[in-house]
């Protein structure tokens, strides 16, 4: 019977839910030797004895991976009409120093103060105060729930040297503990450093004590030309090299905003410890779009489109009050309540979470968590992460930010390049304006170098700001927040605001950015997670219900007889598949079809054709599903454009059986 399918509904991504999969706990270790044994990624170097956070891709993984990258082209760039981009890699200094990298981009490290042993110090203390609490939980005799059982297998591999000890606390430092965690991202250095002194954390190996945090900037450093004069960084994100050539993308875009730049490529950062195999590694695929926005008006022509998709959402205000519960709630809701800032924010969740299904996200192990105060950049409107649940716990996938003005204005700032937009308006304005005159001389000798930074903060203010810059001036003095971070003070012999009247024939702004930045690999193996899973009858081969969209092989190809009549017929077949784009695999090995096709569901290869004798006399063959192993069968070029259409998602495997007869005859898997 041919009447269950695994692709009973229309949405690509239903086409990878598995109808037959065996209900069996999650098996780590038997997909790990899957995805080494079939190639998916492989340390770097390994020959040489490898170095951490450096992982190759092979055959399977890479074309995986080009799979996903061919969607998220098609679903962004092709879809929303970007303009895409394929920048340096090698970076100069100045342009990272402006952007805050050179400063800013780093993560706090505490060291072993006798063996020097070093660790990122937010993991560090993470990971002894969830090893407490366990310790706590045993003593208490607390039986650990499924998802738990789930989260302690990550933190055994994560941080393996932290083990608990079965020891009971008291309620209040249960709770403490709790609220703690809820916040771990939410903590600045110095304030890592008191919970380290306060909670007498130490090196869990050693029981040594540890050093203050201090910071490590992420960024692998080098130098352009033969000199050494010219300083260069390796990115550790692309968006900079967009930012850098907005006036041209500006331009290209007749002048107009909103529209999007997008890039896909690859970004280094130093990490500390590197683990989680491809979830923190030093080198790694982005694809990131800057999508340049007026200010004064984040709607989104197309949000309608996603106002109803579903998100689940872990707001900031939750995580402060030290909880974590989620929250359903569609993208119309979630910005109607102004709980996502605005509609292109919005509008970008919503995409995301179709882009991250359709590829094969379970949506169940997907949320959307905000950034708390301290973790969000100083000048960032709003921020969502994407995180994906693994067996390593919530991981960060997609990071969706508002930028503000921040970029394009310090490097405006910095080039003395305008990176502003020109509004003409229809008809001539008489405006109300507040005029901000400087006492040029006075102001740059108090404020050397940071002169024109401040000038230009000031002059790029909104009305109702200057006013209350204009009252507290009235009073003696007033501060300016630059892009620097810092506040400056300004007293009224270096500004005077007063009020004029002009009239207005253009607008001039500087747009400002959202920003949808996603990690290729993270998604990746997450994905990989997501979909593995065994037969009841041969649990040490596993499955991979990967979406035909984004598997690396569409369909394998087999006979039952290694008869030269049949093989030619297989490579004839594959021929055809190929010259009309599906990436099909003869397997012509004597091995048994059961295996053949069990060796193939472990690459995630969705479909199996298979000829036999009958196919000669016939001219048929028959087409095998790989989640439920239901099998059709028609005429050899029938079956052909059937696959085409199965693996490009206009017709599902119910659509197939309307075009394909059912079919019981052969063996599936081996016994
Ligand atoms: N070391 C890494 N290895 C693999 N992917 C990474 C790494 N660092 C960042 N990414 C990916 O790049 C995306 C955007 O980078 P972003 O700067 O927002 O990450 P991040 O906040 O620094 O990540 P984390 O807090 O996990 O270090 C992340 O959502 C993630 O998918």
């Amino acid at each position: 019977m041919v009447s269950q399918s695994a692709a009973s509904t229309s949405t690509p991504s239903e086409l990878s839910t598995p109808i037959n999969k065996t209900a069996h706990e999650f098996d780590k270790p038997t997909l790990d030797a899957l995805l080494a044994r079939r190639f998916f990624f492989a340390p770097a170097f390994e020959i040489y004895g490898g170095v951490a956070g450096l992982y190759d891709y092979g055959p399977t993984g890479s074309a995986l991976q080009a799979n996903i990258l061919d969607q998220w082209r098609k679903h962004y760039i092709i879809e929303e009409d970007m303009l895409e981009l394929d920048t340096t890699i090698m970076t100069l200094s100045e342009v990272l120093k402006t952007s805050g990298h050179v400063d800013k981009f780093a993560d706090w490290m505490v060291k072993d103060v006798q063996t020097g042993e070093i660790f990122r110090a937010d993991h560090l203390v993470e990971a002894v105060i969830e090893a407490r609490l366990k310790g706590d939980k045993e003593a208490r005799g607390v039986k650990h729930e499924e998802p738990e059982k789930e989260e302690d297998e990550k933190k055994k591999k994560k941080k393996k040297n932290v083990k608990s000890v079965a020891i009971k606390l008291e309620d209040s430092v249960v709770e403490e503990y709790e609220s703690l965690l809820a916040q771990i991202d939410n903590y600045t250095g110095p304030q890592l450093g008191e919970l380290v002194r306060k909670h007498n954390i130490r090196n869990p190996t050693t029981g040594n004590e540890l050093s203050e945090p201090v910071e490590f900037n992420l960024m692998f450093e080098s130098n352009i030309g033969p000199t050494g004069q010219i300083k260069g960084y390796l990115r550790p994100e692309t968006a900079q090299g967009h930012f850098v050539n907005f006036a041209r993308l500006l331009e290209f875009n007749n002048g107009k905003v909103p529209f999007a730049s997008a890039q896909i490529g690859r970004s280094f950062r130093n990490e500390i410890a590197p683990r989680q195999g491809l979830l923190r590694v030093r080198e790694f695929t982005m694809a990131e779009i800057e999508h340049y926005v007026d200010p004064l008006d984040k709607r989104h022509a197309r949000f309608n489109e996603v106002k109803d998709v579903q998100l689940t959402l872990l707001p900031k205000d939750v995580q402060t009050e030290g909880r974590t519960e989620l929250t359903q709630m569609t993208v119309g809701d979630a910005v109607a309540k102004k709980i996502v800032d605005n509609e292109t924010l919005g509008y970008f969740l919503g995409r995301t979470q179709l882009f991250l299904e359709k590829i094969g996200i379970d949506p169940k192990r997907l949320r959307c968590r905000q950034h708390m105060a301290n973790e969000m950049a100083h000048y960032a409107a709003d921020c969502w992460d994407f995180e994906i649940q693994s067996s390593y716990g919530w991981i960060e996938c997609v990071g969706c930010a508002d930028r503000s003005a921040y970029d394009l204005t310090v490097h405006s700032v910095r080039t003395k390049q305008p990176l502003r937009v020109q509004q003409k308006l229809d008809e001539p304005k008489k405006v109300e304006k507040l005029d901000v005159q400087f006492d040029a001389k006075k102001f740059g000798m108090t404020f050397k170098k940071d002169a024109t930074l401040i000038k230009e903060t000031l002059l790029g203010l909104e009305k109702d700001k200057l006013q209350c810059i204009k009252d507290e001036l009235a009073n003696g003095k007033s501060s300016v927040k630059c892009a620097d971070g810092k506040s400056y003070e300004i007293t009224p012999d270096l500004v005077k605001i007063d009020p004029i009247t002009v009239t207005e024939h253009m607008r001039e702004f500087t747009p400002n950015v959202i920003e949808p930045s996603f990690g290729i690999g993270r998604i990746l193996y997450s994905l990989l997670e997501h979909s593995y899973w065994a037969r009841e009858q041969d649990k040490a081969r596993g499955v991979l219900s990967l979406p035909s969209i984004v598997a690396p092989m569409k369909c394998l190809i087999v006979t039952i007889s290694q008869d030269p009549e049949l093989r030619a017929k297989i490579h004839e077949i594959s021929r055809k598949m190929r010259r009309i784009g599906i990436a099909s695999r003869v397997d012509d090995s004597s091995a048994s079809i059961g295996k053949k096709y069990a060796r193939n569901d472990e690459l995630g290869t969705p479909f199996g054709c298979t000829v036999d004798f009958a196919s000669i006399k016939n001219d048929t063959m028959t087409l095998r599903e790989r989640d439920s192993t239901n099998q059709l069968i028609g005429k050899i070029d029938d079956v052909i454009e059937v696959v085409d259409q199965l693996v490009k998602g206009t017709i599902d495997w119910s659509g197939a059986s309307q075009r394909l007869e059912p079919y019981s005859g052969v063996q599936d898997v081996e016994e």
